[in-house]
This record gives structure tokens, C-alpha cells and sequence, in this order.
């Protein structure tokens, strides 16, 4: 295979000259002297050649071909440092090679087109894309416009974009509408984007295998489309999760050459019911009240989260709760091993053969059952504690994010099947703002005597007897509405998709009028329960059972590629911003 696109040849750039080899899947070009000695080698994985067009192309500020017989050019990934702890920037590269003569460029492009085609098999082809006008500060036409299109024509995707006229309306189209040719969904938003997009290709998927996503214990068909983040919100945690810089060019590539990168997913659950799903942090206690208290002050935009955190920090508030949850394999992987799921992990890789144990499953995505919950006998033993909780969280990744490089759990990873579940028992203030700050720096906030971190596939929480009742009274229980969702949801399964983010907003709005919530430091009685933070959403119930989804979905990236991979790659397609 390797020799059949096996080209090499003399190529120049300007009047340098240069040896130019293709292998199949590398393409490198090497400087040569007056003398015939090599100076520098750029070595690009076929994999990552963006594109290749004949004659001399510009493509900013925008595409134009200086159509000459004799040159092509090549456009590919090139890194560079983001300068922090985290991922590579990538850029697009561009060179500009002349042959001596027509001949040979076509057989250099028809070549690489070739290698191309054989090597990176699952590109994406057609897009369709949905722009929140709204999402961050409100740019995301312009840099979908005028950063990512202009790569996407390059590269030869077609899109087709539609600017969301409300929340909800990504969702409902890829509820209801015809998706046939299209590879992958892209948003241009932030993280409430993402999992509006989450939501419709979860329930879609389960709508046309006719499985039910109210049943915790049902195993999902994991969504056949991919999914790309261009990142334009005022979070955009799970692109850094998984790509490890906030940066619409670095994601627009990663969509470009069909990086695959499977994700974990919670379903939360009430009674017979789905609630959502979360791909980052679903916390109680505080994490839940520090959202409740930062949505009474939107109008300070992102300051509110800090505003409504030590709000929240100073009120002092512990809740009682009683949490089950059913073990991973600790051999598998531990939470406090250490490690770091970066892109290639091989605890993720090794991961897709225990959940898709017949590989046709994982190969088309539209696997049939796999068993990894439902049987009992494999369920292993469900472990229960009970207590007073500063705070319970659970997530499927590490949540980082730029003000928490390591994020809430270090060491989670993207696609093992598995949640890390953080208990923070109830403990005086300074310790617990020990524990905040830690995720500030590199020191192990889970090595604190009131902190325990499992590694589990399923987590239940409810309130201990006398206070259930207790904050009943205070929330005066489901209304009407909240009963009706339920319902709804219960009886239409997946054609009724979940919660609407509006509707469990007023339900939360409801709720936090109800409650005497947080009315600042002057609140003497602490009310009985907090409320659900499920990736930045409030949940309308307080009893829930979740359960983490191995690889339910797949995302056009990679995971985090290691800033210290620059030293290896200095001599190749990379370069220190
Ligand atoms: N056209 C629209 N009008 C109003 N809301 C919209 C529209 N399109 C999407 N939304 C909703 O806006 C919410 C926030 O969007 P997004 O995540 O893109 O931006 P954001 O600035 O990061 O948001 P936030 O800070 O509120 O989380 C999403 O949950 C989505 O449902």
C-alpha cells in the first residue's frame, strides 16, 4: 500500500530547492543545499494535509487561484503552543511548491489526492451547521463567516447553515428533520449550544432504533453523526475538554480532517423519567446553588458565576442527602492515578473493545445492545452513604476548563464508560475553600480529609426521609407543570425530547421564588435541599438517578494533545506562537 503513492522529486519554493517524498502517509519536504545537503525536514501525517490545489492559492482574505502550469499548493495542520498547561493552537499551513514541469504537477496532485482519499477515509463531506447569533458576544456569524467557511470551501465540505431563531430550534430540527448525507452537526455557539445538539442526535438516534431514553437501565444506540464545536459562547467548556484551547480556527481543522473523538454521556433521570443529559458537571449543593444564585444576575454577565460563588461560599450551606452509586473496575483505572487522558489514551482505547465487544458495533456506531448495564450479574454492588454534603458532583470528563486547567476531576477520562463521582462532606469553611482553590492549581484537591472521588457507572441520590418532606413544603412540591412534563416525557419517550430548556427555567425560576434560596447572608434557616447543576441547567427534581453512556457520542476532535509533544515535533509542522 505504502509504495503505491510513493513519489519523490526535486520541487522548488521561491529559488529554494528542496527534496519533496510522499510515503502514503507522510508527506515531508526537506531544504537541500548548493552543496546537496539537507537542511530542514516539515514532515505533515497525510492525515493532516488539508488540501491541495493546483497554481498559486490564497485563500484569506478570500479564495483566489493564480492558475500556472507548473506550481500547486499544499495546506495542512501546523501547531503551535497555546503558551499555557493546555493543548496546541493549529493553524493552516501553506506552501507553495513549482515542478519543472506540468507533468509532474499533476502527478504530485493527483498523488496526494490519492493518498488523501486512502489515508483520512472519513472526512466529512456535508455539513450541517447551526449558528447562535445570541451565544457569547453575539460573533458567531461572523466567525463562522469569516474563519471557518473560508476552510471548509477549501477543504471541499459543503455546509448547510442555519441561524437559530430561538433556544431549541437546533434541537427540534434534528429531532424532526430529513439528516440523510449529512456527516456531522456543527455548532457555532457555547456549551448550552453543544448540548442543545447533544439532545436532538441522542434523541433521534433512540426515536429511529425505537429505544426508550426514559429507562435508566436501557442501553442507547450511540448517535451515528459526529459532532463539531466551533467555539463562540461565554462557555465553552467541552470544547476545551476535548480539544484543549478555545480556538474556532484549531476546531474548524480538527472538523476539516474527520478527527474522531467518542465522549461519555450521563442520562439523569427522575422516577420513570429522562430529565437531560450532561456531558461535563452534574453537581449538588454547591455547584447547583452557585448557578441557582448566578441566574438571578445575568444582566452581570460571566462576572456573575464569581459574584454568585462567593455568595454562595459565604452562606455556609451543607445539605443532607443520601448518595448510592455502583463501583467501576478499580483495575481498570483509578481517579487518583494520576494520569491524564490525552488524545491517543489508552485507557479510552482500550475502553471501545470492552463496550463494543463485536467490532462491527463501534465500526458503525449503530452497535445493538451491549451489555454493560442492564445485566444484573455484571452490574456488580451498589454502595450507599449517607450524610451532610458541602457538595456531590458527578462528571464523565476532567471539566476542565481555562480557570481550572486540571479541572474538577484530573484524571477522568473522555470515553471509558465511567463517571467520577466527588464527595465533599460537610466540613468548616476555610477547608472547603481549600478545596475550591485547588482546582485553581496544580495541588490534588481530592487529598483533603472530608473529599472522596469514585470512580462509578451509575450514581443514585435522594433526600433522607424527614427532609424530603421538608423541602416539599418549601418548594410546595411539583407543580402542575413540572407533573406534566413528567408525564409527557414518560409517555412519549423519545419523540417528546426532555425538558425544554425554557420550560426548566421557569420551572427553576418557580422554584427558586418558592425557595428562601439564597436571600444573601441575612437567610438564617438553610433551606433543605439545593438544587441540580446539570452542565449549567437547573434540574427540576432533587431525587435523580444517572448513569454514564460509554462512547455515546463521537466528536471532531482528538482530545488533548500534549504541549509537550512540541519538543518532538520542533523539526516538523510545528512552531512556538
Ligand atoms: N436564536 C436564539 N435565541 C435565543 N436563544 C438561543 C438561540 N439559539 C440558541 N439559543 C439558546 O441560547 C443558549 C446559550 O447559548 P450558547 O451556549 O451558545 O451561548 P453562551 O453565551 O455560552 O450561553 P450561556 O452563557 O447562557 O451558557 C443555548 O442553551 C441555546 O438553547
Amino acid at each position: 500500500m505504502e509504495t503505491d503513492f510513493r513519489l519523490e522529486s526535486s520541487l522548488w519554493v521561491g529559488n529554494k530547492r528542496y527534496r519533496a517524498l510522499l510515503t502514503g502517509w507522510h508527506f515531508q519536504w526537506t531544504e537541500v543545499d548548493k552543496k546537496n545537503r539537507d537542511k530542514k525536514t516539515i514532515s505533515v501525517p497525510v492525515s493532516e494535509v488539508v488540501g491541495v490545489d493546483e497554481g498559486q492559492v490564497e485563500i484569506l482574505p478570500q479564495k483566489s487561484t493564480e492558475d500556472t502550469d507548473k506550481d500547486f499548493t499544499v495546506f495542512y495542520v501546523k501547531r503551535s503552543s497555546s503558551g499555557g498547561l493546555h493543548g496546541l493552537l493549529w493553524r493552516l499551513g501553506r506552501i507553495q511548491f513549482s515542478c519543472p514541469s506540468r507533468v509532474l504537477r499533476d502527478q504530485w496532485t493527483q498523488h496526494l489526492r490519492t493518498a488523501l482519499k486512502t489515508h483520512s477515509p472519513v472526512r466529512p463531506h456535508r455539513l450541517l451547521v447551526f449558528i447562535n447569533p445570541f451565544g457569547g458576544k453575539k460573533k458567531g456569524r461572523q466567525i463562522y463567516h469569516s474563519l471557518v467557511a473560508p476552510l471548509f470551501e477549501l477543504a471541499g465540505i459543503s455546509s448547510h447553515v442555519i441561524v437559530t431563531e430561538r433556544a431549541n430550534h437546533a434541537r427540534d430540527h434534528l429531532l424532526k428533520k430529513d439528516l440523510t448525507g449529512f456527516d456531522g452537526v456543527v455548532c457555532v455557539g457555547g456549551d448550552g449550544m453543544f448540548s442543545e445538539i447533544l439532545h436532538g442526535l441522542i434523541g433521534r438516534t433512540q426515536q429511529e432504533a425505537g429505544l426508550c431514553e426514559n429507562d435508566p437501565s436501557v442501553t442507547l444506540q450511540p448517535c451515528p453523526l459526529h459532532i463539531g464545536i466551533i467555539p463562540a459562547g461565554s462557555t465553552d467548556c467541552v470544547c476545551y475538554a476535548t480539544v484543549g484551547v478555545i480556538d474556532p480556527v484549531t476546531s474548524a481543522l480538527h472538523i476539516i480532517i474527520g478527527d474522531s473523538q467518542p465522549l461519555d454521556v450521563c442520562s439523569v433521570h427522575h422516577t420513570a423519567a429522562l430529565v437531560r443529559y450532561s456531558v461535563s458537571l452534574l453537581g449538588y449543593g454547591f455547584y447547583g446553588d452557585v448557578l441557582a444564585e448566578s441566574e438571578k444576575h445575568r444582566w452581570m454577565g460571566p462576572l456573575r458565576y464569581d459574584y454568585a460563588g462567593t455568595m454562595v461560599y459565604l452562606s455556609n450551606r451543607s445539605y443532607a442527602g443520601i448518595v448510592q452509586y455502583l463501583p467501576a473496575d478499580p483495575l481498570l483505572s483509578s481517579p487518583r492515578d494520576k494520569t491524564r487522558c490525552l488524545s491517543g489514551c489508552s485507557v479510552c482505547s482500550k475502553s471501545t473493545g470492552r463496550l463494543f465487544p463485536h467490532p462491527s458495533d463501534s465500526g458503525s456506531l449503530y452497535s445493538s445492545h451491549f451489555s454493560q448495564f442492564s445485566n444484573d450479574s455484571e452490574e456488580g454492588e451498589w454502595v450507599s452513604v449517607e450524610g451532610r454534603f458541602r457538595c456531590v458532583s458527578l462528571t464523565c470528563m476532567s471539566s476542565s476548563c481555562p480557570k481550572s486547567p486540571l479541572g474538577l476531576s484530573p484524571s477522568a477520562h473522555l470515553a471509558d464508560g465511567t463517571g467520577d463521582l466527588i464527595l465533599v462532606w460537610d466540613t468548616h469553611p476555610l477547608g472547603f475553600l481549600k478545596f475550591l482553590y485547588r482546582h485553581t492549581s496544580t495541588q490534588d484537591q481530592f487529598d483533603l480529609p472530608f473529599v472522596e472521588v469514585h470512580r462509578v457507572k451509575a450514581v443514585r441520590f435522594s433526600l433522607p426521609a424527614g427532609k424530603e418532606e421538608e423541602a416539599f413544603e418549601e418548594t410546595g412540591g411539583l407543580d402542575e407543570e413540572e407533573r406534566r412534563h413528567v408525564e409527557t416525557i414518560s409517555r412519549n419517550g423519545s419523540q417528546q425530547q426532555l425538558t425544554e430548556r425554557s420550560m426548566g427555567q421557569e420551572i427553576a425560576n418557580e422554584q427558586k421564588s418558592a425557595t428562601p434560596f439564597l436571600c444573601g447572608l441575612c437567610c438564617s434557616k438553610a433551606p433543605a435541599a439545593s438544587v441540580w447543576n446539570c452542565d449549567g441547567e437547573i434540574l427540576p427534581f432533587t431525587n435523580i438517578i444517572s448513569r454514564i453512556h460509554g462512547q455515546l457520542v463521537r466528536l471532531y476532535a482528538r482530545g488533548i494533545e500534549d504541549g509537550a509533544t512540541m519538543h518532538s515535533c520542533s523539526e516538523e509542522n510545528c512552531e512556538r506562537a
